[in-house]
Parts: structure tokens; C-alpha cells; sequence
């Protein structure tokens, strides 16, 4: 072929691909998604382009794929649309939302101040009153603020969080040696069940109530403070057993100086010593052991601590260093000397603690106390607590209000090892949580606002996970199905998958109309290649064509575009956008035309989003829900008027009758009485029926269901 000659070829192509464009644009328009690949339509554009059939296919695939372009000159040329002119939108300033935003951020965000946002939510039904600089906008709110700043937005990348400023507070460093002081140590008493915990622990608890003057009222707060006829202190976790010592260690919570082995003289050592032993070796905190039960006759001693040898706990007696302290928690025998065993230990273990500067300490136990809102109490760690610290725990913060011991004595302040209540927190931090006192309110805030973040953060990153490995397993069962395609790179498929669609249209328009309720045409858009290709991963996962097929009839990256809504209307589909926008002229075109857009910036949503617009295309299903059941016990004929009817007695064993619904067993008819179980009833049906005694009635109703679709996209 000569170029020239090439060349005019060219010419006349793409002259017959525009024309074809305008017609099937028109067309498309005209017929509104019903006829674009039917046999005569094909038949109209052969003679139109004067071409083989053989090329009509091609050509139409040709032809949807350059509607974007030709609609959007059409706009220029003719004159029929009017397209908005991009400049005006060229000109609005474009501000990065997501979808939690506080007021300050979304200021900051349009490089306004705070009060313009108020000003732009003025007209609105949002609650100003409520609207603190911190508080958390919806997205809708997000969205309108915006607009009426006469602004844009545009979806901030899902990973801003790795270059967002650490806002956390920390523990301090290491306290200089000079300004630490001695403390108490802190007690947590473990063993076996039934081996006398919670007995010892009352019996402690008790022995100071004795030794306080009258008055004083003991409450459980989850610690409590021991003092000693020598004024020494003993700080007990008045949470006995080893579930809230690791619940406390899994949490990073290093509360526990010493722990406290309880062991049954009678019973020995058993599972859940054992079990002690390891969390407090472990968590290297030395044990002193308690040998309980000793006022009873078969109390063994000796047998005890030699039990304990195979496990590593060697007592004094036997050349180690383990104290043995034989009492009987019952009846508060020897609890002095267990006491001072456990000072020794303290004093060996030389524990200190920095009593000046911020706060630090854990949350022992948390509650909401119907007077005094939430409640915790705390043991703190460093420095000293007041009444006005702001303090940070969790993603909870409080300003303390009050302060109490476990006896509901107001407490001033609260130095290290001290257990104390806590009242003033916004919400309830969990127990094992990390107490840290913060210089101010709003510094309390920012913190709790960057932990809620980075929470956040951290669940879209698993689900991201979970998303990832459930393709993985899913991408493994399904290659065999894709292996036709799995040598073309995306672009390629989607031509592919362009020319599939075409064909199903071209050759099955009948059961296209037929089955147009059970199908869901797609449409779906990315902010870049890899979004779109990882949508489309999932979908091909997709196995519930049975119940509805789904249609990917044009998927590309980019904000949603006229042509996608032109699509959409022409195939009654639906357009999913990810990380994308659709401007205004697009959302209004949608409305107009009946396209549903729904934008999503997580990929698992927009998949949970599609599965149920599939789900509501599927008919529901109809149950039948017994009412009630009758058995019948004789029959008899009652005259009304001139007429006999026959009547059956009957006995409802079960709920009860009622006319207004379906019977069956008995043939069909109407009840004329409403009776409840146990009831008995005479029954009439409006048809001459000869009833039987033995025959049952059942009284039901048909409920309808929504069906789910039975596809599993793995997450
Ligand atoms: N004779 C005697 N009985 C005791 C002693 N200490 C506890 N008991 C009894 O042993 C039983 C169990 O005591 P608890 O204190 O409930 O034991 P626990 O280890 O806290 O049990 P769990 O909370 O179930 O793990 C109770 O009936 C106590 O009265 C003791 O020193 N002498």
C-alpha cells in the first residue's frame, strides 16, 4: 500500500469512527440503553458506514470508547450542551478533607481561622453551640463548610498520617538518682483458686479498717494502702489473680513490685501456682510465699515449699532466697510478719521513685459512678497528684477534680506507690492504661485527638491487611478461572473485558431486558492505576452471577466525568468512585439522568457498598411464619338462616388464630373467631369443607426477606 493511499485509508477511518461516535452517541440517547447492541441497530450502522458486519462489533467498542471525547466537543461545536467552563473552577482555592476533621483542622486546612468555619456552618442545622475548636466535624459538615467558602476539596491520600507531627505524650526521661526517694512497694497476691486470695486480701484489707479510728468506710477501688505499726506502707492491688496481673503485663503496665504466692497447706501446689510462678518470673518480679490454710489439722508445710523446689522457687530454709511466711488468712494469723517480710523485700529491692514533676502512673481499675461520673483509680508512678492536674489516659483525659483513698477519705495529694481515685475524666480509660499528666487542657486534647488518629490509622492499615491476604488466597483460587487473561497486563483486560460485554450485548439483547433487574452494570473509578486495579482483583473474585450479574461496563482512572454518567444512564448502571470527586455539574447531571455516584476513600467499604446494591437488586424471599395451630376435635352443623354450615370445634394448642391470615392443612378459608391458646373455638370456613376430627389447622402469615448476595469478596 502506497503511504498516499494509506494516508486517505486513515482518513476515511477515522471519519467513519466519528460519525459512528455521533451516531452511537445519539443513539445511545435516544434509545436509552436498550438497543445499542441489538441486531438491528448493527444492521442501521453497517448500511450507515456502508461496512462488512464483521467490523461492527469493533467499531462499537470503537465507538464507547471515544463517547467521552465526542460528547465533550460536542459541548464546543454544536452547541446542545453546555459543558461548564473549567475556569471558574480553575480559580477555587482546593482544600485536603478527610473524614474526621476537627473544626481547627478543617480551619487550618482552608488557611482560615476557626470563627470562619462557624461562619460557614451559620445557616446550617449543625449545633455551632456544641462546636468546640476540637470537636469532630461529620464529613458532610466537612464538605459544606468548604463549598460555602466558595472552595473545592479534594480527598487527602490515605497515608498523610506518616508525615502528620507526633502529637503523643511520652513518659519522661529517667529521673536524676539525687531526687528519687524511697517508695512503697506495690503487692499483687496470686495462687491457686480456692487457695485463699480474696480471704487474705480482705483479712489485710480488714486489719487496717481495725487499725483506723472508727468511721472510716471501706471501699473497693482495686488497690489499697497497708501501714504498718512502724509507719511502713504496703500498697496491695486489690485485684487478686494471675488474669489481671497479664492482663496489666500485656498492656506494658509494669505495676507489681512483688508478688505474693498463696499456697493451701492442705492442697499443695497445683495447676494455677505454677501458672502464678511463671507470670511473676516472667515479668521478673520476686516472690515471697504465703503458706495458707495453717490452722488447718492437714495443713503440710513442709510439703509445700519442697513442691515448689521443681518449679524454682527455693525458700530460706532450703538455701534460697524465697521468704516463707506460714499464716492463716481465715483467721488473720501471722499477717504481721508476712507484712514485714514483704518491707524486707522492699528495702532489698531499694525501691525509689522521683516524687516531683508530671504525673505518671497506670489505671488499676476504671467504673462510672453514678454521682461522680467516670472513676479511676490509679497508683502513681512518678511525681505527685493534685486536685487540678491534667491528665491523659488512653484516648480518655481528665482534670482532676477530686481525689480519694480506698476508705472515701478526699485526698490533697498522692505521691508514688499511693493508690488513689481519681474523679474528673472525660470518659472511662481501661484498667492497665498509662497515666500521664500534660501541661494543659488543650494539650490533653491534642493528644487524645493524635491517639484517636493513629487508632484510626492503625485499623485502615489492617483492614488494608486483611484485605491484601484475603485477595491473595482468593487471587490463588481464581487464577485458574483468569488464566486467559492472566498474560495481559490491565489495560489489555480491560479492552478484553470491553469486547466481552459488547459481545453479551450484541448477541443476547432478549435476555438482556429479560434479566435486566438481576444485573448490575459498574462503573468504576480510581485515583490511580493501582486502585483501580486492586477494585478490580476483588471483582473478579466475583462468583454470584447466578443470583445477579455483574457488570463492569467501563472502569479508568480520574475524577468521575460526564462520560461516565452518560454510561451509567445508558446501562441503568452505577458509578463507584475511589479516592476521586465528582464536581458539581457532574453530581447535578447524575441526579437529572437517575445515576447513583458513590464515592468511597476505603476500598473494603466501597466493595461492602456494591455487595449491597447487589443485594437489593435480588427479590426478596417469602417465609412462612406459623401463628398458630389448631387441632380439630369434633364437627357439627349450626343453622344459619336457612342454611346448615358445618362448624369444627376446635382446641389451638399453639398462639393463636386469626382471620386475617392464611390457614392451610385444612383446606382453605377464613376463621370467623379470634382465639388464643388453650383456648377452645368453633370454626367456620366460608367454602362448604367437611371437616374431620384429628385434622390440624395452621394459622400463618408470609413474611418477606431481603436476600443477601452469596458472593464472598474475602474480607
Ligand atoms: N481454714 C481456712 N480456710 C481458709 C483460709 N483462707 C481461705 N479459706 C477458705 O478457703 C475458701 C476459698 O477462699 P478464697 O479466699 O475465696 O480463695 P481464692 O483463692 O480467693 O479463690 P478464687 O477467688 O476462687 O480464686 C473459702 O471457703 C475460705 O473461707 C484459711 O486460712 N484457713
Amino acid at each position: 500500500m502506497s503511504g498516499k493511499l494509506f494516508l486517505e485509508n486513515l482518513l476515511r477511518y477515522n471519519t467513519a469512527c466519528r460519525q459512528l461516535c455521533a451516531l452511537c452517541y445519539k443513539e445511545v440517547h435516544r434509545t436509552r440503553r436498550t438497543t445499542l447492541g441489538s441486531p438491528a441497530y448493527c444492521t442501521k450502522l453497517s448500511r450507515f458506514l456502508n461496512t462488512p458486519k464483521w467490523c461492527n462489533e469493533t467499531l462499537i467498542m470503537v465507538s464507547i470508547s471515544q463517547t467521552r471525547l465526542f460528547s465533550t466537543k460536542l459541548g464546543k461545536g454544536s452547541g446542545k450542551t453546555k459543558i461548564p467552563k473549567p475556569k471558574a473552577k480553575q480559580e477555587k482555592q482546593e482544600v485536603e478533607i478527610k473524614q474526621r476533621m476537627s473544626v481547627a483542622e478543617l480551619a487550618q486546612a482552608m488557611n482560615k481561622d476557626v470563627d470562619h468555619v462557624y461562619e460557614a456552618l451559620l445557616h446550617t442545622t449543625i449545633d455551632l453551640d456544641s462546636l468546640e475548636p476540637d470537636s469532630l466535624l461529620d464529613e458532610v459538615w466537612i464538605k459544606e463548610a468548604v463549598k460555602k467558602s466558595g472552595m473545592k476539596y479534594k480527598w487527602a491520600k490515605l497515608t498523610e498520617g506518616k508525615v502528620r507531627e507526633n502529637k503523643d505524650a511520652v513518659n519522661r526521661p529517667p529521673a536524676d538518682p539525687t531526687v528519687l526517694v524511697a517508695r512503697p512497694p506495690v503487692v499483687t497476691i496470686m495462687g491457686h483458686v480456692d487457695h485463699g486470695k480474696t480471704t487474705l486480701l480482705d483479712s489485710l484489707r480488714k486489719s487496717q479498717v481495725a487499725a483506723m479510728e472508727a468511721g472510716g468506710i471501706t471501699q473497693h477501688i482495686g488497690a489499697f494502702l497497708v501501714q504498718l505499726p512502724s509507719g511502713e506502707k504496703i500498697t496491695f492491688l486489690d485485684t487478686p489473680g494471675h488474669a489481671a496481673f497479664s492482663a496489666m503485663r500485656a498492656r506494658g503496665a509494669h505495676v507489681t513490685d512483688i508478688v505474693i504466692l498463696v499456697v493451701a497447706a492442705d492442697d499443695g501446689v497445683m495447676k494455677q501456682t505454677v501458672e502464678s510462678i511463671q507470670h511473676a518470673k516472667n515479668a521478673k518480679v520476686p516472690i515471697i510465699l504465703a503458706v495458707n490454710k495453717c490452722d488447718k489439722p492437714d495443713a503440710d508445710t513442709e510439703r509445700v515449699k519442697k513442691e515448689l523446689l521443681v518449679h524454682d522457687v527455693v525458700c530460706e530454709e532450703y538455701g534460697g532466697e524465697v521468704q516463707a511466711v506460714h499464716v492463716s488468712a481465715l483467721k488473720g494469723d501471722n499477717l504481721k510478719s508476712l507484712a514485714e517480710a514483704t518491707v524486707t523485700l522492699a528495702e532489698v529491692l531499694e525501691l525509689k521513685a522521683d516524687p516531683t514533676g508530671l504525673v505518671e502512673g497506670t489505671v488499676i481499675e476504671s467504673r462510672t459512678d453514678k454521682g461522680k461520673g467516670p472513676v479511676t483509680t490509679a497508683i502513681i508512678q512518678r511525681g505527685t497528684l493534685k486536685k487540678g492536674c491534667t491528665l491523659v489516659a488512653g484516648k480518655s483525659w481528665a482534670k482532676v477534680r477530686w481525689m480519694f483513698d480506698e476508705n472515701n477519705r478526699a485526698m490533697s495529694e498522692a505521691g508514688p506507690s499511693t493508690p488513689v481515685e481519681i474523679v474528673g475524666w472525660k470518659d472511662v480509660p481501661s484498667a492497665g492504661e498509662e497515666i500521664l499528666e500534660v501541661e494543659s487542657e488543650q494539650r490533653a486534647r491534642e493528644v487524645i485527638e493524635w491517639r484517636k488518629y493513629i487508632e484510626e490509622q492503625e485499623k485502615l492499615k489492617e483492614d488494608q491487611q486483611v484485605i491484601e491476604a484475603k485477595q491473595k488466597e482468593h487471587q490463588e483460587s481464581y487464577s485458574k478461572e483468569r488464566d486467559t487473561m492472566s498474560h495481559l497486563n490491565w489495560r489489555q483486560r480491560k479492552s478484553a473485558m470491553y469486547r466481552a460485554n459488547k459481545q453479551r450485548m450484541a448477541f443476547r439483547p432478549k435476555e438482556r431486558m429479560e434479566n435486566e433487574q438481576l444485573a448490575l452494570p459498574v462503573i468504576i473509578k480510581g485515583d490511580v492505576d493501582g486502585s483501580v486495579e486492586a477494585i478490580l482483583n476483588i471483582l473478579d473474585s466475583y462468583d454470584a452471577d447466578e443470583q445477579c450479574e455483574l457488570d463492569i461496563v467501563h472502569f479508568g482512572v480520574g475524577d468521575i466525568s460526564e462520560n461516565d454518567i452518560n454510561l451509567a444512564e445508558t446501562f441503568s448502571g452505577v458509578v463507584y468512585g475511589f479516592n476521586v470527586d465528582a464536581n458539581k455539574a457532574i453530581q447535578q447531571a447524575a441526579v437529572k439522568k437517575g445515576v447513583q455516584i458513590k464515592l468511597h476513600n476505603i476500598i473494603y467499604k466501597l466493595i461492602d457498598d456494591l455487595k449491597e446494591e447487589l443485594s437489593s437488586k435480588l427479590p426478596p424471599t417469602v417465609a412462612e411464619n406459623v401463628v398458630g395451630e389448631a387441632s380439630v376435635l369434633a364437627t357439627f352443623y349450626v343453622t344459619v338462616g336457612k342454611k346448615k354450615l358445618p362448624v369444627a370445634g376446635c382446641r389451638v394448642n399453639k398462639g393463636q388464630l386469626d382471620r386475617k391470615m392464611k390457614f392451610k392443612l385444612i383446606r382453605r378459608g377464613d376463621i370467623i373467631w379470634k382465639v388464643k391458646t388453650g383456648m377452645e373455638c368453633g370454626l367456620s370456613m366460608d367454602k362448604d369443607i367437611d371437616f374431620q376430627p384429628g385434622d390440624e389447622v395452621v394459622c400463618y402469615e408470609d413474611t418477606e426477606k431481603q436476600q443477601e448476595i452469596c458472593w464472598d469478596p474475602g474480607f
